[in-house]
């Protein structure tokens, strides 16, 4: 008997299991194969514009994603360099073998946590629900394909793009699987579909992989890896053997990016087979995801853009198969490999994979609790890709909260929903509870209203509160965090106590082009010129050196922004006092003649859990809540 079972060994299931097993419960995590475990279904890379975030946050809150990553990166932007820190997005590619086996590491070096090969066939129910959720069913364990039989108190559902899954290849090659290689999980949803639960469908796809001993690099532009400048996870400064005591970087050996293009010959032979690709030649119906569009897409939907950039992207130190980022299609293979020699440097290109599309389950998330739990199903809890979202970031943050939230509901206490103000990972729930999902959904920096205090640099000052008050820290782990939340306030004393004398500063001015100093001033004042760093400062004054330069990027980014930040947290305080309050799920919404007839309808199918929710759903006016407010205080 286990308390917590999760499905599935991606990124959603994986933070599950761990989050589940730091908050004390007995955990089991069965996957289809163990060696797949943290498999990257599609590019090796972790973490862009807002999914970066996302990975300091799955990270601040006990996750493994930042860890692996850390273990695995091979090549490391950090992009919008050129738009000022606030909005930088830390990007790594990952030796695949390298990440999937950090992974499983991390996973085997967990207490309370065991992972089990097996695909799950079947879910065990409890007949009642409890009276207080008005669910129909507990659930009680898993049967494996196999037969074995687990008795759990809760189950988190991680199965991707698993379920049903059909992959294709142009018109005519359709194959059943849930990735490349791997089978899909069938008879898993045809008994939720018998339960009543929604079902329906998307579909995603990936690009062609090709033999980097066939390419012609002399004909693409080689990026470099900015790998010193970066860890992402925040217990790399203090314990692990990730730098040395120098502070310089312990990673695998960085490899180089190829940048390239797809030019006017191959979008012409894309547009000329296009009634043969799978998506547009009639085979696929389901939606796929608008922001990681196919190449099909692009030369359909941008007829005058000639060009389109690829990036080739090394798979690892192993193996000397390249990723064609940009090339994400479903025309037939021969198709796709002439589509490839078109491009300048690939002429005689091998093509190791062909891409495809596939199309899988997923449950419309507005089916759900705030927690990720089912409404329908007490116990019964879903993250990833099975709740309509792409991307390995918005599995893994998914994941987090489902794995603490099941093992909170085994343990009778309060489940714990994140704000939007206070993360990434509360607006992506949020979005998905509230307002469901029309095609696969991605995060960005445009979704939260909070993008500048809610940042890549404070996601550990932001979440560590919730992570330690929920007890997901050992002790040792606690000292290192709070050693390194104390490094940002040091920075921000030194900043204030430090005093700049002209003959110190007026070089950095000069050279940053900025004017000279009259007399001496303190550094906080020129760290808020958008010009000056202050790791500049620190380092002319000759302080600061024991501090890591994230915790003074961090600093710097609070004095810079301090009046926008201000403004924010103004309005993110207000949302807070507002947003808390409960909205119990016995509600009777029907009765409630003061709102309009839209909101009672959705509110009675949504049963929002606070009244932030209840104001993110569209079409819900400021009206509606104050109504709702006054119709509460009847209650
Ligand atoms: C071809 C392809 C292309 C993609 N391209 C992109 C992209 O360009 N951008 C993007 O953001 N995302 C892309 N994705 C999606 C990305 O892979 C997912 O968002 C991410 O992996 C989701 O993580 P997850 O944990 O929800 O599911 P997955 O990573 O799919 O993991 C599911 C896990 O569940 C296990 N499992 C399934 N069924 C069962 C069962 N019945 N019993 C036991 N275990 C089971 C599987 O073995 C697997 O370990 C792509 C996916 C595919 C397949
Ligand atoms: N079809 C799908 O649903 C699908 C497929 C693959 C990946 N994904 C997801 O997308 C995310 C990452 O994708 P992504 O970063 O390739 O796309 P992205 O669109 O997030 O890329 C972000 C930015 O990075 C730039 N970029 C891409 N490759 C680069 C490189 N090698 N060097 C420097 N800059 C580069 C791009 O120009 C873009 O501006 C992951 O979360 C992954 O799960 C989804």
């Amino acid at each position: 008997m286990f308390d917590v079972i999760v499905i599935g060994g991606g990124h959603a299931g994986t933070e599950a299991a761990v989050a589940a097993a730091r908050s004390g419960a007995r955990v089991a995590l069965i996957t289809g194969a163990l060696e797949q475990l943290g498999q990257l279904s599609c590019n090796p890379a972790i973490g862009g514009i807002a999914k970066g975030t996302v990975v300091r946050e799955v990270d601040a809150l006990g996750g493994i994603m930042a860890r692996a990553t850390d273990m695995a990166t091979v090549q490391f932007r950090m992009l919008n360099r050129g738009k000022g820190p606030a909005v930088w997005a830390p990007r790594a590619q990952c030796d695949r073998g390298l990440y999937r086996r950090a992974v499983r590491q991390l996973l085997e070096a967990q207490p309370n946590l065991v992972t089990m090969q097996g695909m799950v066939a079947r879910l065990l129910f409890d007949d009642a629900g409890s009276l207080a959720s008005g669910a129909t069913r507990r659930v009680a364990g898993v049967e494996t394909m196999e037969g074995r039989r687990f008795g759990a108190r809760a189950v988190v559902l991680t199965t991707g793009t698993f379920g049903r899954g059909t992959m294709h290849i142009g018109t005519d090659t359709r194959i059943s699987g849930g990735r490349a290689g791997e089978a899909p999980s069938v008879h898993l949803g045809q008994q939720l579909d018998a339960e009543g639960l929604t079902t329906e469908r998307f579909k995603t796809g990936t690009p062609p992989r090709i033999d980097g001993r066939s390419v012609d690099y002399t004909r693409f532009d080689r990026q470099e890896s900015e790998i010193d400048l970066f860890d992402y996870s925040w217990s790399h400064f203090w314990t692990t053997p990730r730098r040395t005591a120098d502070g310089a970087m312990r990673s695998p050996e960085q490899m180089p990016c190829w940048v390239g293009w797809l030019e006017e010959a191959g979008t012409e032979l894309i547009a000329k087979h296009i009634n043969e690709s799978a998506m547009y030649g009639g085979a696929i119906a389901s939606r796929g995801p608008r922001y990681c569009p196919s190449v099909e897409d692009k030369v359909v939907k941008f007829p005058d853009k000639v060009r389109h950039q690829l990036f080739l992207e090394p798979e690892g130190h192993d193996t000397s198969e390249l990723y064609v980022n940009g090339l994400s299609t479903s025309l037939p293979a021969p198709v796709q490999l002439a589509v490839l020699r078109s491009v300048h440097g690939l002429e005689d290109v091998r093509m190791t994979r062909a891409g495809y599309a596939i199309e899988y389950d997923y449950y419309p998330p507005t089916q759900l609790w705030p927690s990720l739990g089912s409404r329908a199903i007490d116990g019964l809890f879903f993250a990833g890709q099975v709740n309509g979202t792409t991307g390995y970031e918005e599995a893994g943050g998914q994941g987090v909260m489902a794995g603490l939230n099941a093992a909170r509901f085994t343990q009778e206490r309060e489940p714990i929903v994140l704000g939007r103000e206070s993360s990434y990972i509360g607006v992506l729930i949020n979005d998905l509870t509230t307002r469901g999902v029309d095609e696969p959904y991605r995060l960005f920096t445009s979704r939260s209203e909070f993008r500048l205090t809610v940042r890549q640099d404070n996601a550990l000052s932001r979440l560590a509160p919730v992570s330690e008050a929920a007890g997901l820290w050992q002790d040792a782990e606690l000292e290192v965090l709070h050693a390194r939340l104390g490094a940002v306030r040091e920075a921000l004393r030194l900043a204030e106590a430090t005093s700049m004398s002209p003959a110190i500063a007026d070089p950095i001015l000069e050279a940053a082009g900025t004017r000279p100093l009259a007399h001496a001033v303190r550094a906080v004042e020129l760290a808020r010129r958008s010009e000056i760093t202050l790791q500049v400062l620190f380092d002319a004054a000759g302080v600061g050196a024991e501090l890591p330069r994230d915790a003074i990027v961090g600093a710097e980014l609070e004095i810079k922004y301090a009046g926008y930040f201000e403004r924010e947290r103004l309005q993110a305080n207000r949302l807070v006092a507002q947003g808390a309050v409960v909205l119990p799920p016995t509600l009777d919404y029907a009765a409630m003649r003061t709102l309009s007839i839209e909101a009672r309808q959705k509110f009675e199918r949504l049963k929002p859990g606070t009244l932030a929710q209840a104001s993110a759903i569209p079409g819900i006016s400021p009206a509606d809540l104050q109504n709702l407010m006054l119709e509460l205080r009847k209650h």
